[in-house]
């Protein structure tokens, strides 16, 4: 008798994404197949890997969802790669409104979630970083989860991972992976990223993976980089 395989192997795809939006879906691609042939069955992108991170740039590169061409590339690619795809996210033209979404595909190409961040990230550290997400995106309503031959996973993007209770939720809905992509900065980031992960963990007993972009130091907002998965241990 056959039996189901117990483990498979995530890969977070820490890529650059700069202000030219068809490399960026190029370069991400190039990384997705690269994880692929290394054995990945699930493959996670950053926050943002279709555009540089920040709000003037949001209006700009947004997308509808699923019919613009990130959304179209990725369902391409999970379908090509057959693994499943958690495409980081993009910003989303939804109506009049724009949101942070991630969108995940599975091994034939279909949408399994759509994910609109639910926390924007709002904040003022004087002298250090200001953000204000909310001048320009919406926040989503709705968490999301996607199910997998191995176990249930749980979306969240980035500033989410501040809040216990929505991975408490993933977790009492039978959530065994939490997946974060995420963009930290040159002062959250050394401070709380590696800690929060840990932290949703521990608190949640989940496996929890934050997947960031590169860190680019000529960029308007460096982020911290540092991908990682926890174990509940
Ligand atoms: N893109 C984000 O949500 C950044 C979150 C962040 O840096 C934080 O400290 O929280």
């Amino acid at each position: 008798m056959a039996t189901k395989a117990q483990t498979f192997r995530l890969a977070l795809v820490q890529c650059l994404p700069g202000s030219n939006k068809v490399k960026n879906l190029q370069r991400a691609a190039e990384m997705v197949r690269e994880a692929a042939s290394n054995g990945a069955q699930v493959v996670s992108l950053p926050e943002c890997f279709n555009s540089p991170y920040g709000t003037r740039y949001f209006p700009e590169y947004c997308e509808p969802v699923p019919d613009g061409d990130s959304t179209r590339m990725l369902s391409e690619l999970a379908k090509e790669t057959k693994t499943y795809l958690i495409g980081g996210s993009i910003p989303e033209k939804y109506q009049d409104k724009i949101y942070n979404t991630c969108s995940v595909f599975g091994p034939d190409g279909n949408q399994l979630a759509l994910y609109r961040k639910l926390h924007l990230f709002d904040i003022d550290v004087p002298g250090k970083i200001k953000f204000t997400e909310s001048d320009v995106l919406s926040p989503g309503q709705t968490p999301q989860t996607f199910d997998t031959e191995w176990c249930k996973f749980g979306l969240g993007i980035c500033y989410d991972a501040r809040f216990p209770e929505l991975a408490g939720l993933y977790r009492n809905r039978g959530c065994k992976v939490l997946v974060y992509p995420g963009a930290f900065n040159m002062t959250t980031g050394p401070a709380h990223w590696e800690l929060l992960a840990r932290a949703r963990s521990v608190d949640c007993q989940v496996y929890t993976a934050f997947c960031s972009v590169a860190r680019d130091e000529s960029a308007t907002y460096v982020a911290w980089g540092h991908s990682l998965i926890v174990s509940p241990w």
